[in-house]
């Protein structure tokens, strides 16, 4: 179990983030979700030490994170960052075998196993093809896969993801979070998209200027009373023919205050329209 309490920052006088709590349970997909802004990198940065926050605690397996240290700290937890530019010369198979190094002996090499673990890491996100490929070379969306797979190799406990969807197009972005989820590990994951969020997370934290606005299940949280507010957009709730709850939007225009269109419309009106599956 991931657990944050009282978490606080500021940059400079900026305070990003006020007292901020979380729990990841053993198991769960945790969606962070919130306006650009909000503080959910700064979080996610704390629960994995890249950052030291002015206040506040975070444990993972009920261990303080500032007493562990990195290596023991990348045992447990393997972190997927958005990717930026890279210059280095590695290849996608160097990069993943990078999430073997927790593992290695102090100037050991790879070995067999290793490598296999990190061949299997990139099949797994449809990336064996890139093995050999420079990624400085490559796409966003396949250096992002990359980058999942470097975690996978890892084998963490848990695994914090920010954006991991950034780049990709809608196969993978279903493909990653599916993966993600069906994997035995713990994940917090900053998303953008409220509708894979529906879909992929067990429970959302929606952040509002670095404070917990609601947290909860997406059905609790993903609500237009909620999400309209927060987000300043349009918000009405439809209903997929699996069940699961997912948005539509629209631009929230004239005097500024929120909107009442989605009370127009009802799930059950919406569902209705769906077409038909066919066959
Ligand atoms: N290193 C930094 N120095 C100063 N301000 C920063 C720094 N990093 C982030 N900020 C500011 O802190 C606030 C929160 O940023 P953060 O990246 O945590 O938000 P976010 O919710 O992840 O945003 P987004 O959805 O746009 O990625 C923003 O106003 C941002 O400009």
């Amino acid at each position: 179990m991931i657990v944050a309490d009282g978490v606080s920052h500021a940059y400079g006088d900026t305070a990003v983030l006020a007292d901020v709590a979380l729990r990841a349970a053993d198991g769960e997909v945790l969606g962070l979700v919130g306006p650009n802004g909000s503080g959910k990198t700064t979080l996610l940065r704390a629960l994995h030490r890249a950052l030291v926050p002015d206040a506040g605690a975070v444990a993972v397996d009920g261990d303080d994170v500032d007493a562990l240290s990195a290596r023991s700290l990348a045992r447990r937890v393997a972190v997927v960052v958005q990717s930026t530019d890279v210059e280095s010369q590695l290849t996608a198979m160097d990069e993943v075998l990078l999430g073997r190094s927790p593992f290695l002996a102090p100037f050991r090499r790879a070995g067999t196993a290793d490598e296999e673990i990190a061949a299997r890491s990139l099949e797994r996100v449809g990336a064996a093809h890139l093995a050999g490929r420079e990624v400085a070379t490559l796409s966003g969306g396949e250096r992002q896969r990359v980058l999942v797979a470097r975690a996978l190799a890892q084998e963490p406990r848990y695994l914090l993801l920010d954006e991991p969807t950034n780049h990709l197009d809608v196969h993978y972005q279903h493909e990653v979070l599916h993966l993600v989820r069906d994997l035995d590990v713990t994940v917090v994951v900053v998303l953008h998209d409220l509708n894979l969020a529906a879909r992929y997370c067990d429970r959302l934290v929606m952040i509002e200027r670095g404070r917990v606005r609601a947290v909860g299940t997406p059905q609790d949280v993903l609500v237009p009373d909620l999400v309209e507010p927060v987000y300043g957009v349009r918000a009405q709730r439809v209903t997929a023919q699996d069940g699961c709850p997912q948005m539509l939007f629209a631009h929230r225009s004239g005097d500024g205050a929120p909107s009442a269109h989605h009370a127009d419309v009802t799930d059950a009106d919406v569902t209705d329209k769906v077409p038909a599956r066919s066959g």
